[in-house]
């Protein structure tokens, strides 16, 4: 079926309004819990997590769909989806709960194990980047797009890292690239820093899962970046694993 990228953008805008509105909430204390593997978990991301669910069955009722807080299907019924939809209702919830700003709607559709149309929403600054493969890659700011392009920079290269997660050990990749300059930042922001040039390394050594870069690596391969496996150029990096943990990950803008 043909889908429209505006429908997946007024999804995510839909469920950045549902975060805001606790965001906002004076009163609210996000009902914050702790998952298993010890990381936040608000409100908000139901929230989030309840419009995209039902927006995205309404649109495609033929199309699965993968969400961190929805039930996960194991990957004996996963191995067989050759299109499906990948989302994270809140990305970043550690920034969300700072309050810093730094969290974002990711809904990306997985097509033969790569992203092919990825939307990355931040809610809290109006801003949405979206991507199709083969269409390229914009940032809409108060209704307004404009195409993305990787920087491809041959110097005073820079590199973004997590705000909340950086490892040391992404300092011998860093190095490789003669990177000159450094920024953090949360959540799949990241991703798009890369695609619109304001930053040309991005090395995750530690753990994230497959919803927290699906639709940031969209928006950065159709802004002509690319996303590896491992910190070598060797092998692009893919989904539908056994293990939705993702491996170490290397992106370049270069
Ligand atoms: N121990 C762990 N295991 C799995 N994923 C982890 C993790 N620690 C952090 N993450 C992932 O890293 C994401 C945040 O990335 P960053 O540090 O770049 O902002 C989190 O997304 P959520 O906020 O959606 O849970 C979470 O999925
Ligand atoms: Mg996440």
């Amino acid at each position: 079926m043909n889908i429209e990228i505006e429908s997946i953008i007024e999804i995510a805008e839909a469920a950045g309004q549902a975060i805001m509105n606790i965001y906002d909430d004076p009163q609210s204390d996000f009902g914050i819990e702790k998952k298993d593997d010890n990381s936040p978990l608000t409100k908000a991301d139901k929230a989030a997590h309840v419009v995209i669910e039902k927006a995205l069955v309404n649109l495609s009722s033929n199309i699965p769909v993968l969400s961190e807080e929805g039930g996960l299907p194991d990957y004996e019924t996963r191995k067989n989806w050759t299109q499906y939809w990948m989302v994270d209702p809140l990305d970043g919830t550690k920034e969300f709960i700072k309050k810093n700003g730094e969290f974002t709607v990711n809904i990306a559709l997985i097509e033969n194990n790569l992203p092919v149309m990825g939307v990355v929403h931040v809610p809290a600054k109006g801003i949405t980047y979206y991507a199709e493969i083969g269409m390229g890659s914009f940032k809409r700011v108060n209704g307004e797009d404009t195409q993305l392009f990787v920087r491809k920079a041959t110097e005073n290269i820079v590199a973004v890292r997590s705000k909340s997660h950086a490892a040391p050990e992404e300092e011998e990749v860093l190095a490789r690239y003669n990177v000159s300059d450094s920024i953090s930042v949360g959540s799949s922001l990241k991703f798009c820093m890369v695609a619109e040039g304001k930053a040309d390394v991005y090395y995750r050594h530690g753990p994230t899962m497959e919803w927290d870069t699906a639709a940031g690596q969209a928006v950065v391969m159709a802004a002509g970046g690319k996303v590896y496996k491992g910190n070598t150029e060797e092998e692009l990096f893919t989904y539908t694993k056994e293990n939705l943990l993702n491996s170490s990950f290397l992106c370049l803008g270069l």
